[in-house]
């Protein structure tokens, strides 16, 4: 099967060198070709090139990309898509005045996902998820990584990640799933830390790992929740099974979680809405990517990662939608890249390097995702005809998408 796209108005993100990530003031920089071919053959893109150059291709099929841009699928590397219910409820409740902290004391936030997760089979889990990710699939998400986290319990968090391996096998998007039990402490064992990990490292992760259900292990390393050395545990642990860690850390406050991070190799820390310049020094010349999920900052009201100083201090910078029912109800990565330039002050080139070849990484798929090159997957968005693609960001509540493409097919 060979498919032709031609007279792309913009080819963008096209990395001829092979690359695994960006940082600092290379981030400004996203390479492009102007009036461009791209030829797909089945699920792998295979060659590019200028309109001046486009080879006359038999037995292929055509996309007039007349006006339009092309440029990968976004890579969303941090999300908790397969959840059950919803926390609408919370939400007015925030709007009267309490504070996630104050919801989530009372047995709302993680708590209260985790009673309804126990409370649904394993089929209508999966129903519930499938709609979620045949969304962000359609705005355009051709990889993402899923966390469980809502379990809590052995057989809840089993559920969660045989619902993930059974999205990755029924559709065609990369999915990477993270095992996320030490997201809270379940009210039984709130005075009983030590009782709950033990249960992580003993119970669940020997049974995780015997299925292959996951890829990366995860901690809320945030005060009251898991703190650096329950976290450091948890990441020594995950690494025994071949799971390299992926963070939550500095959501609400800086508490040296990062240091820990970097010092077990993880692969990325996650939120960052709270960063010194202790963190900043301690990212410097490592290799874990921070992730900035700046549709939680929008949705809950909390500041937003300092984009600018980290990039501006040469670090690499991921944007994901960390799409959840407590601080984002929203898997729209179009909306992260717009929020990530309102908010944020990252430049275009700058949001789409991170939402694309530095969420790649961030998920450990930058070597097949993530940019425009030879022999990568052909998961591609075709924009609606566009003045520039600085119009992604700018009219950022307007549906720009024309056509997804996932492994070489129109979806
Ligand atoms: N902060 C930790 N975990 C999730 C949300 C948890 C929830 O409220 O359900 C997040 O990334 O924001
Ligand atoms: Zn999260």
């Amino acid at each position: 099967m060979k498919l032709l796209i031609t007279n792309i108005k913009e080819l963008l993100q096209v990395r001829d060198t092979e690359i695994d990530k960006v940082s600092g003031a290379a981030m400004a920089e996203l390479p492009k070709i102007n009036n461009a071919w791209l030829l797909i053959e089945n699920n792998l893109i295979t060659d590019y090139g200028s309109m001046d150059n486009c080879p006359d291709i038999e037995n292929s099929n055509t996309i007039d990309a007349t006006g339009k841009t092309v440029l990968p699928a976004w890579c969303d590397s941090h999300t908790h898509i397969v959840y059950a219910g919803n926390r609408e409820q919370e939400f007015v409740d925030r709007i009267n005045g309490l504070s996630y902290e104050v919801i989530a004391s009372r047995g709302g936030g993680i708590l209260n996902s985790a009673k309804k997760l126990n409370e649904t089979s394993e089929e209508e889990l999966y129903q519930q998820s499938k709609v979620r990710l045949e969304e962000v699939m359609q705005q355009g998400s051709g990889a993402v990584e899923i966390k469980s986290g809502y379990g809590l319990t052995i057989d809840a968090e089993l559920k969660m990640l045989r619902v993930i391996k059974r999205l990755r096998e029924e559709y065609p998007i990369a999915i990477k799933a993270t095992f996320l039990g030490a997201h809270a402490f379940p009210a039984e064992y709130k005075e009983n830390h030590s009782g709950y990990i033990d249960l992580i490292v003993n119970e669940m992760l020997p049974k995780i790992a015997e299925e292959k259900l996951a890829d990366y292990i995860d901690a809320f390393c945030e005060t009251g929740y898991f703190s650096v050395e329950e976290t450091e545990r948890i990441m020594e642990a995950g690494k025994k099974y071949g799971l390299q860690a992926k963070i939550h850390v500095n959501q609400f406050t800086a508490i040296n979680g990062i240091e820990a991070c970097v010092k077990h190799n993880a692969l990325s820390v996650d939120h960052l809405e709270i960063v010194t310049d202790e963190d900043i020094e301690v990212l410097k010349n490592s290799s874990t990517m921070p992730v900035a999920l700046p549709t939680c900052s929008f949705f809950i009201s909390i500041p937003y990662t300092p984009a600018r100083r980290m990039i501006d201090a040469g670090l690499p910078l991921a944007l994901a939608t960390d799409f959840n029912p407590g601080t984002t109800p929203s898997g729209n990565m179009n909306l992260v890249v717009a929020t990530a330039c309102i908010k944020m002050k990252m430049t275009p080139e700058e949001a789409i390097n991170a939402a694309t070849i530095n969420g790649a990484y961030a998920m450990g798929i930058s070597k097949t995702h993530g940019s425009i090159a030879k022999g990568k997957r052909a998961n591609l968005i075709i924009t609606q005809p566009l003045s520039s693609y600085y119009q992604l960001p700018y009219a950022f509540g307007s549906n720009l998408i024309d056509t997804v493409i996932i492994e070489g097919k129109t979806i």
